[in-house]
């Protein structure tokens, strides 16, 4: 088996963008159907259950929701839950595909009453086309024009009630007039391992896979706290048990399956170790700008915002400070490299 390691242009075992349509068609059957079944989250899914029963109650559409977070943590599952839930339709469209307002245009005047729409990549919508968005969230109405010319004139349409359901990977590119507009805003988190180990239990048993609790675990912590990657690793590891084993996975198999993927102790895979290794040994440990950063490992500064940095950071191996990114004493740890006596501030490492 050969994994690229240059660049993205071939997939990362532990990327946590789908790889292929194939992929995504294996997702769709993994993915939990009820917010009963959705792992992890437990603020967001107490806060939805209560929201949505209330808006059933009362039969109207749920408030519009915005939901972000880093890829694969389940901003997709959670729209399709939330339409579940509600006993509505779902709508399903992403901001680059929405070129031309008349395409938003089409797509709200379609929805029946307490529908949800949901826009994947929200924070990518054209202006011209978030502009219709804003009185269709405020009050349920569209204004377009008809005809060209001097003769062309806008014309009011009422709308259903509907729920707008936003996902992002980047609160911080969404306009204010947007973001305001958002009744119900949920930034999903990392998942822990023990969370990871009951996603993972669960897919092998909808993938008729044989596995114990150790072997889950060692999937579950190798995972970046992803689901996405943790359902990945597990249908690798279960081609290696079933050419290598009798089909069980187990703790030794899962860990065997894991080494041969290049997916380290803590998950890290052959990307998180080259950005690390680039802070630590070539820019001494920070602070460095992402600039800089995404020209030593050959990457761009977005994929390594959006995609590397999040897990690294909240794991605690990378700072991002005002001056730029710098390696923690955990990273130094990880590397078994001995740190400088003081850090990039001048204080002396906590060891
Ligand atoms: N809470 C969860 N419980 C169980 N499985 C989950 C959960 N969240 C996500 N998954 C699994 O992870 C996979 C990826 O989730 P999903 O497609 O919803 O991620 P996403 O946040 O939309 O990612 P992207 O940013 O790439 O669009 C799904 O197939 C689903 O099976
Ligand atoms: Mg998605």
């Amino acid at each position: 088996m050969s994994i690229q390691t240059d660049s993205f242009t071939e997939q990362r075992i532990i990327d946590a963008a789908p790889a292929s349509p194939n992929e995504e068609a294996i997702e769709r059957a993994l993915r939990p159907k009820l917010l009963d079944e959705y792992v992890g989250q437990a603020k967001i899914r107490d806060q939805l259950e209560i929201f949505i029963s209330a808006a059933r109650k009362r039969k109207e559409a749920l408030d519009h929701t915005l939901l972000f977070g880093p890829p694969g943590l389940g901003k997709t599952t959670l729209a399709n839950i939330i339409a579940r839930e509600m006993g509505v339709n779902l709508r399903q469209t992403s901001g680059p595909v929405l070129e031309r307002p008349g395409d938003l245009a089409a797509l709200l005047t379609n929805l029946e009453a307490n529908d949800v729409l949901f826009i994947d990549e929200i924070h990518r919508l054209s202006p011209v086309v978030e502009e219709i968005l804003y009185p269709a969230l405020e009050d349920y109405q569209i204004d377009i024009m008809i005809g060209e010319g001097p003769a062309a004139r806008s014309v009011k349409l009422d709308l259903q009630p509907f729920t707008l359901v936003g996902a992002t990977t980047r609160a911080g590119m969404l306009t204010n007039p947007l973001r305001d507009r958002f009744g119900i805003v949920a930034r999903l988190e990392f998942y822990n391992t023990q969370e990871l180990t009951l996603i993972v239990k669960r897919s092998a048993m909808l993938l008729k896979a044989n596995i114990d609790e150790e072997g889950a675990h060692e999937i579950a912590r190798r995972a970046r706290g992803t689901p996405r990657i943790a359902n990945r690793l597990l249908r690798r590891v279960r081609d290696y048990a079933e050419v290598k084993g009798n089909g069980d996975i187990t703790k030794a198999i899962a860990d065997a399956a894991l080494v041969m993927l290049d997916v380290d102790t803590v998950g890290f895979d052959v990307m998180d170790r080259k950005l690390l290794e680039a802070v630590l040994y070539k820019f001494g440990g920070g602070p460095v700008g992402i600039g800089n950063l995404a020209a030593a490992i050959g990457e761009a500064a977005d994929t390594i915002e959006d995609v590397l940095e999040p897990y690294l950071i909240q794991q605690g191996y990378l700072q991002r400070t005002p001056r730029g990114r710098v390696a923690t004493a955990a990273a130094y740890k990880h590397f078994g490299v001995n740190p400088p006596r003081t850090n990039p501030n001048g204080e002396l490492w906590e060891l």
